[in-house]
């Protein structure tokens, strides 16, 4: 099953299109929630536990009442008067009339209640979040927070803006949120990364088909990396598994073109070519026995202007080309950059590469493909938003460059990693300082590449190679210490 991350509007209209389209009663959706959420909440309590369950006042708190029906134990409820919850919800209060184990609290019992709880359920308020949160409201939210309880939130932290990721004047801060159908883009982003402690999906019967239509974003997740990881062929040879020309390198940066090389070789290229300035092709002899290499001509250390040349007889002898790694923002990686796009083969861009593009973005639209791997500040130099803009909307603003630029791939690193191609996206969600050190990105460019030579195909291979990448950053336990070697497992 896929896991599905939507902005408040898509989850809306996926909830809309099963109730309208495909005829499935709400009710059912929200059954099928209070279940599952039923379930995973008993995992949690201890037996004899204090349980408090705070519900608002649309759909959100109607989950709340359900689970309190679920339960089956004795537990407290704070719920707003019938006659301002919504349709739904005011069904699950009439279904708790006759049962004795739910005990409704006012606002002051629940407040008391609350020193004492070994768990709370934040059912306040889901999708139909609005605007700021005060009152009464925030009142609770703030005693929440400072309560030693469990904390678990009902498809949203209450407070945070599903889409944006802000606190609307208060936010619950859980420990564990369980999201209805699909991750909120919110709960990935700005203040989502902090309310939000662990997510957890609960699928609640919206077809798949529904969010396959409205082209949501996509958690890429093992099962979901089973399927794009290329399978290699016994009888293949190593022109089956791709021809590899990597441009990079300078006097002072040459482990970013090594490790970059290594991990490209290690990910199963068939041939791996390195195109390196003069002055480091004897260090490299001696540290890439895997490689073949050519050198151009060097100044101060860096390829010089004239280096290019050496690529001008290279034309149509590699499946991929690589740019990028440790060749300084010089002149020179402009001129470079540009001749490398002549080569007319898929062309991956990285670090400086994507510093070297920013005054010709048009080069960018080309009939073959190309995967630009930035970083938030490379990023800028690829779109016209600055870094705190890029921070605020990293969805938005990969979906505005892939649809400007069809034949590209984006991957936009940072602790969630977003890969797009024109209206597709997957998004790794797998924070580890492990990968917060130079060369990180270098030994991802060498895996993409590597992959790129066994699939062909530019979307895939950026996708499991950030992948692949994650995983290698989860082999140690300590990620201060974590020397990267690429994996294949
Ligand atoms: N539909 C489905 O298929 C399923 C939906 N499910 C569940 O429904 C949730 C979405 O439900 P929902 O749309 O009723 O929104 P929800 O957040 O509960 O409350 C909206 C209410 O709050 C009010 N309000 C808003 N902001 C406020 C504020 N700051 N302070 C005070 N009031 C404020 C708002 O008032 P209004 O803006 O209309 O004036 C309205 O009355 C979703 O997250 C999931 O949990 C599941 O059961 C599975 C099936
Ligand atoms: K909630």
């Amino acid at each position: 099953m896929k896991t599905t991350i939507c902005t408040a509007a898509q989850a809306r209209l996926a909830d809309k299109t099963a109730i309208h389209e495909h005829k499935i009663p709400s009710l059912i959706l929200m059954e099928h929630a209070a279940l599952g959420c039923t379930k995973i909440i008993q995992k949690h309590l201890q037996p004899g536990g204090q349980i408090l369950i705070l519900c608002g006042p649309g759909n959100n708190g109607g989950d709340g009442l359900a689970i309190a029906r679920l339960l089956q134990r004795p537990c407290f409820v704070y719920a707003p008067k019938a006659s301002s919850m919504s349709n739904d919800e005011r069904i699950q209060w009439d279904m708790l009339e006759k049962n004795e184990q739910v005990h409704f609290s006012s606002f002051e019992e629940t407040l008391s209640l609350m020193q004492n709880a070994d768990m709370v359920i934040d059912a306040l308020f889901g999708n139909g979040l609005s605007r700021n949160i005060e009152g009464n409201y925030k009142t609770l939210i703030d005693a929440v927070n400072a309560s030693n309880a469990f904390v678990i939130s009902i498809d949203i932290n209450s407070g945070l803006d599903a889409t944006t990721g802000k606190i609307l004047n208060a936010c619950i801060i859980s420990d564990l949120t369980i999201c209805l159908d699909c991750i909120k883009t919110g709960q990935l982003i700005n203040d989502g990364k902090k309310v939000c402690s662990k997510l957890e999906c609960l699928s609640i019967g919206i077809p798949q088909t529904i969010h396959a239509s409205l082209k949501t974003a996509i958690l890429l997740d093992s099962e979901e990396a089973k399927q794009l990881l290329p399978r290699r062929s016994n009888d293949g040879h190593k022109g089956t598994f791709g021809k590899a020309l990597m441009i990079g390198g300078s006097y002072s940066m040459h482990g970013a073109i090594t490790m970059a090389a290594r991990a490209c070789y290690q990910s199963g290229i068939g041939t791996l070519t390195c195109f390196v300035p003069d002055c480091i092709h004897d260090i490299l002899a001696q540290k890439m026995e895997f490689a073949m290499l050519k050198s151009g001509e060097d100044k101060n250390g860096y390829f010089s202007n004239t280096a290019i040349e050496v690529l001008t007889k290279e034309t149509g002898k590699y499946d991929i080309v690589t740019i990028g790694n440790g060749m300084g923002q010089q002149e020179s990686t402009k001129e470079l950059v540009q001749k490398a796009l002549q080569l007319s083969t898929c062309t991956l861009f990285d670090a400086d590469a994507c510093w070297a593009i920013r005054e010709h973005p048009e080069l960018l639209r080309q009939d073959f493909s190309i995967i630009l791997t930035p970083h938030i500040k490379e990023m800028t130099y690829l779109c016209h938003r600055s870094l705190s803009e890029i921070l605020q909307d990293p969805f938005g603003t990969v979906q505005e460059f892939c649809a400007s630029y069809p034949n590209c791939t984006l991957v936009l690193k940072s602790d969630i990693t977003l890969i797009g191609h024109k209206d597709q996206m997957y998004v790794l969600h797998q924070p580890n300082s492990a990968l917060a050190k130079g060369g990180s990105g270098d030994i991802l460019c060498g895996i993409i590449a590597g992959l790129y030579g066994q699939c062909r195909n530019a979307f895939q291979a950026a996708a499991i190679g950030t992948y692949i990448h994650s995983c290698c950053a989860k082999q140690k336990k300590d990620p201060a210490c974590f020397m990267q070697r690429p994996i294949r497992k």
